[in-house]
């Protein structure tokens, strides 16, 4: 799918320049026909916003910008001179008047389609691919880490919520395709950074706050606001909750929003499950909705946390005039989500499973959830990211000796650091306890590991990975998909 509307915006640099109400380039009045804060994707025709930014000022790129194509710069007053090359409109803190000029440059878009974003320290991913789900995706279009898809085709993304002009542009391909809903995940990072400015989401959905980032944040009180942060009517329209969660219950009380909540776990909520019956491949339940509404819902997903994620969909959408039963309808129907509790047959007798678990939460989550369909040994094969967050690796090992018999600590995505060390904080943790825990370098040969020693009834679950494609040592990205992998070592082992 193009990441760009078919029909392009022209807008003329002193437009652009009056709607910021900024002094006009001297020179040339270009005619700007899209917007780029980057010059990995920068189209011809296209502002480039020359942002100062925590490594670089995007203003020692414009040559390259120009190169590729820019009309035009927008940048502050520490990058006019570097942007001499290019008409150039100077303002203050350019990052903060992006979002806003971007959605004012494609009319916006998302004026034509419902919009619910959804933030959480878990299940964002999983429950926009519920939301496409439920909706059918022949009418929606998702937008996380996992990529965007309009109407079921993808179209290339980096970042899990894209930055603002990228956002607004690929709303103005949804608007052309006719989406009806757009579910997106939104990051702590795009709050922070004011990538979902410039619109108000119909609907926005809290499902949870753990452990995470806390190399970005200063500490979970300024993670926790970063997300609040969406709570606002500035960012949203309406707020869904999930109250089991202590933040939820927090933000319930701080959002000046109309709030729906939600609970899986008996509190009183406006949507609650009940009688809710795990099995292997998913959970079936009872829904009560408001009004004295009943449903049963099949979620198909493993893992009774999905319950929470499918119960965010309906309540959300349900908000925003869905019928409830139809949503159930479609959530039988999710293939599942890639990476994420995701099977590998390759005709062994015992289960195994890929998941993305790379926070303390997660891991718990999964471990849990895999316990009571496990009749032999747990088995998890986990590592931690180097470059991101230090005081989680520990927590991660501590939680998989705690819920697991078996522990096999090995290599994540390395990046710059020394994976032998992100193994000792890990150990550090996961040492001590009831669980047997063992050290194996090299992500391949810890799965090697796993493949041997496990027997008919045992689970071995290979978490943090899940989706991903490649791991990151140094600075290359070897090829690696943890599923293929798993996959051909148990057909070599048979
Ligand atoms: C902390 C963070 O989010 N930083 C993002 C931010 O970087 P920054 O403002 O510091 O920019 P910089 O790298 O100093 O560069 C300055 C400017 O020069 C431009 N530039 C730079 C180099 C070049 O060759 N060409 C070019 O145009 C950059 O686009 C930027 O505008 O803006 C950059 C441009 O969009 C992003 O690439 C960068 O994401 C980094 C790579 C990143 O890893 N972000 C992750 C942590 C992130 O945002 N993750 C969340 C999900 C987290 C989760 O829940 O798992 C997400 O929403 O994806
Ligand atoms: N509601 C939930 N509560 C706890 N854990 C969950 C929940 N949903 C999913 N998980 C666990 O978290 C992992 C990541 O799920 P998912 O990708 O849906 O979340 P995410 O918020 O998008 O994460 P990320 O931002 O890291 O991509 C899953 O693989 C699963 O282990
Ligand atoms: N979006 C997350 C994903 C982490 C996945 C895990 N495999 C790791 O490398 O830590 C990040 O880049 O921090």
């Amino acid at each position: 799918m193009r990441t760009r509307p078919r029909e392009v915006a022209r807008r003329t640099l002193a437009d652009v320049a009056q709607h910021l109400d900024a002094p006009q380039a001297a020179g040339e009045d270009p005619v700007v026909t899209g917007i780029s804060l980057s010059t990995r994707n920068l189209q011809p025709g296209d502002l480039y916003a020359a942002l100062p930014g925590s490594r670089v000022h995007g203003a020692d790129f414009a040559d390259a910008a120009k190169a590729a194509g820019a009309v035009a710069a927008l940048t502050d007053a520490d990058g006019a001179a570097r942007t001499a090359g290019l008409p150039t409109v100077v303002v203050d803190r350019p990052r903060s008047r992006l979002a806003e000029l971007s959605a004012w440059f494609h009319d916006h878009p998302t004026r034509a389609f419902t919009t619910f974003g959804i933030t959480g320290t878990q299940g964002k991913t999983t429950t926009t691919y519920l939301a496409e789900s439920a909706v059918g995706s022949a009418r929606s279009a998702v937008v996380g880490t996992i990529g965007t898809r309009v109407k079921g085709v993808p179209a290339a993304s980096a970042l899990t919520t894209p930055e603002a002009p990228d956002l607004q542009a690929l709303f103005a391909v949804m608007r052309e395709e006719q989406v009806e809903v757009c579910a997106m995940e939104v990051s702590s990072h795009a709050l922070v950074q004011g990538r979902v400015e410039g619109f108000a989401f119909d609907v926005a959905a809290f499902l949870n706050l753990g452990r995470d980032h806390l190399d970005f944040h200063r500490d979970l009180d300024d993670y926790f606001a970063a997300k609040a942060s969406l709570f606002t009517p500035e960012h949203a329209e309406r707020a869904v909750v999930n109250i089991d969660d202590e933040h939820g219950r927090r933000l319930v009380d701080l959002t000046p929003l109309p709030v729906t909540t939600f609970s899986t776990d008996g509190r009183v909520a406006d949507w609650r499950a009940a009688n809710v019956r795990p099995h292997r491949l998913g959970t079936d339940l009872e829904v009560l909705g408001p009004d004295g509404l009943e449903l049963d819902l099949h979620v198909p997903l493993p893992g009774v946390f999905n319950v929470a994620n499918a119960l965010a969909v309906i309540a959300s959408l349900a908000t925003v005039g869905h019928d409830p039963a139809d949503l159930a309808a479609g959530i039988a129907t999710s293939p599942g989500v890639p990476g994420r509790m995701e099977r590998v047959e390759a005709g062994q007798e015992w289960t195994a499973v890929v998941d993305y678990a790379h926070k303390p939460d997660a891991v718990e989550a999964v471990l849990t959830a895999l316990r009571p369909v496990t009749p032999g040994r747990l088995v998890v094969v986990i590592g931690a990211g180097g470059d991101r967050d230090l005081g989680k690796r520990p927590l991660m090992g501590e939680v998989a000796a705690r819920y697991a018999d078996l522990v096999v600590v090995t290599d994540d995505n390395p990046r710059t650091e020394d994976p032998a060390a992100i193994r000792r904080a890990v150990l550090a943790g996961a040492e001590g306890g009831a669980a047997e825990v063992v050290e194996v370098a090299g992500r391949r040969d810890a799965i090697a590991h796993a493949v041997a020693v496990a027997r008919r009834g045992d689970t071995v679950v290979v978490a943090g990975k899940g989706h991903e494609q490649g791991q990151e040592i140094g600075d290359v990205v070897h090829p690696f998909d943890d599923r293929e992998v798993l996959r051909r070592l148990v057909e070599e082992l048979a």
